[in-house]
C-alpha cells in the first residue's frame, strides 16, 4: 500500500527579500490575527513592515535565510528511510515554499492509497497545527486529492518523543555540571508563546506544553535540576503567556543559578533557537549575571526522535483512531480532533 506522509511546519524565508512577504503571509492568517478580513489585510502589512528591519537583521545572522526547510527535508528523508516500504514523505510549509497547494498536486501525481498528516509541532495550537491542517484540507480539495486521510495529532506526550527529548536534555545537564561543578542549575523549558486570549478561547497548547514537560521530566536520568516552563518569541503587543523566557533568565540571574534552556515547542533549529535563544537570550543572561547558559540541541534528525516519529506513523497504520480519523495517544481527553 502506497502511503504519503505529509510533514507540516511553519516555513521560513529562503532569502532576505522573502522576509517581508513571508511575514505578511503569517500575519494575514486568521488563525494568527483574529480580525475581520479587511482589517487583517491592512494590519498584516502594518505589523510586517513595522518590525521588518529587525527581522531581516536576524535572518542575516543565519546567512540570509531560515534553515527550517533544509532541516525539515532532512527529517523527511531520514523518516522515509526508517519507515521503508512504500512510504514517501512530503514537506508542506504554511507561510513560505513549498506551500500546501503545490505539495497537494505533487502527492496527487504520486497517487498514494492513503495519506497521513504529521504536523511537526509536538503540541496542538490552532495557530500552528490547526492552521496547517485547514490549509491542507483546502489545498487537497482544490487539487482533487481525495484519498483516505489520517491526522496524527497530539504527540506531545508520546513516550518515545519524550524519551528522545529527555536524552538531549541530559546531555546538556551533564555539560553544565562538568563546566560548573557544584553550581545550582535551573531547567528552563522555553515554549513558543501565544497570546493569552487564544488560550482562553480554548486552545489546548499550554496544557499540552505542560504535559510534554512532565513527560520529559519523568524520563530524565538526572533528576537533580528544578524545571520551569516559560514562553518566548512574543510577537504582538497583547498579553502573552507568562512567564516570558527573558523574565525567567533575569530571575535566574537574581537567584544566582545557571540555566539549561530547552526549546520545547519546536523540533528543528530556526530563528527562534539560533538567534533568539543562542544570541539574544545568551546576551541577556550574561547581562543578568546568570553563572552559566546552556541550550539543549533541537531534535532535527536525531535518530531517537526520528524513531519516535516512525512509531507515531506505524501506530496510525494500525487500529485505534479517535473520532474524525485522527490518531490519539494514551491520554487525549483534550484532543481537539476527538470532539463529537
Ligand atoms: C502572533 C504571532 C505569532 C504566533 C501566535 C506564533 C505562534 C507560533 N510560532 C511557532 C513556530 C515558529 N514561528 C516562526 C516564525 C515566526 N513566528 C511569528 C509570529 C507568531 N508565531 C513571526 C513574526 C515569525 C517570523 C520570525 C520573525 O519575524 O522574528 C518560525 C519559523 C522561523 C524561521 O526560522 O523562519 C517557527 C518554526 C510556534 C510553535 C507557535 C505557537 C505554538
Ligand atoms: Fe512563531
Ligand atoms: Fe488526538
Amino acid at each position: 500500500m502506497k502511503t504519503a506522509v505529509i510533514l507540516f511546519n511553519l516555513g521560513g524565508p529562503d532569502s532576505l527579500e522573502a522576509v517581508k512577504p513571508f511575514r505578511v503571509n503569517l500575519f494575514s492568517d486568521k488563525a494568527i490575527i483574529r480580525a475581520p478580513i479587511f482589517i487583517r489585510f491592512w494590519l498584516a502589512r502594518f505589523i510586517a513592515a513595522r518590525s521588518a528591519k529587525a527581522a531581516e537583521q536576524n535572518y542575516a545572522l543565519m546567512g540570509g535565510k531560515s534553515p527550517l526547510l533544509e532541516l525539515t527535508q532532512q527529517q523527511a528523508r531520514t523518516l522515509e528511510g526508517v519507515l521503508g516500504g512504500e512510504h514517501k514523505c512530503f514537506v508542506a510549509m504554511r507561510y513560505w515554499h513549498p506551500f500546501a497547494r503545490d505539495v497537494a498536486r505533487e502527492v496527487k501525481a504520486w497517487n498514494p492509497d492513503r495519506i497521513l498528516l504529521l504536523p511537526l509541532y509536538p503540541q496542538f495550537s490552532t495557530t500552528t497545527t490547526g492552521s496547517s491542517l485547514n490549509d491542507w484540507r483546502e489545498a487537497a480539495a482544490k487539487a482533487g486529492l481525495a484519498k483516505p486521510t489520517t491526522t496524527l495529532c497530539c504527540w506531545h506526550d508520546d513516550a518515545a518523543y519524550c524519551a528522545a527529548t529527555a536524552a538531549l536534555v541530559d546531555e546538556s545537564i551533564a555539560e553544565a555540571k562538568a563546566k560548573l561543578p557544584g553550581s545550582k542549575i535551573r531547567l528552563l523549558f522555553s515554549a513558543h508563546g501565544l497570546p493569552e486570549s487564544i488560550v482562553k478561547a480554548g486552545d489546548p497548547y499550554q496544557m499540552q506544553v505542560e504535559a510534554t514537560v512532565s513527560g520529559v521530566m519523568a524520563r530524565l536520568r538526572d533528576k537533580t535540576v528544578e524545571p520551569l516552563v516559560c514562553y518566548q518569541s512574543r510577537a504582538t503587543p497583547q498579553k502573552w503567556l507568562e512567564p516570558s523566557t527573558i523574565d525567567a533568565i533575569e530571575q535566574a540571574g537574581r537567584d544566582g543559578v545557571a540555566v539549561v534552556v530547552v526549546p520545547i515547542a519546536f523540533v528543528s533549529d530556526h530563528i527562534e533557537t539560533l538567534v533568539e535563544l543562542d544570541i539574544e537570550n545568551r546576551h541577556i543572561a550574561e547581562k543578568a549575571g546568570v553563572p552559566g547558559y546552556f541550550r539543549v540541541k533541537a531534535q532535527n534528525s536525531d535518530p531517537a526522535f526520528i524513531a519516535a516519529l516512525a512509531g507515531i506513523v506505524r501506530r496510525a497504520e494500525g487500529p485505534g483512531l479517535c473520532r474524525g480519523g485522527s490518531l490519539c495517544g494514551p491520554s487525549h481527553k483534550d484532543c481537539p480532533f476527538n470532539a463529537a
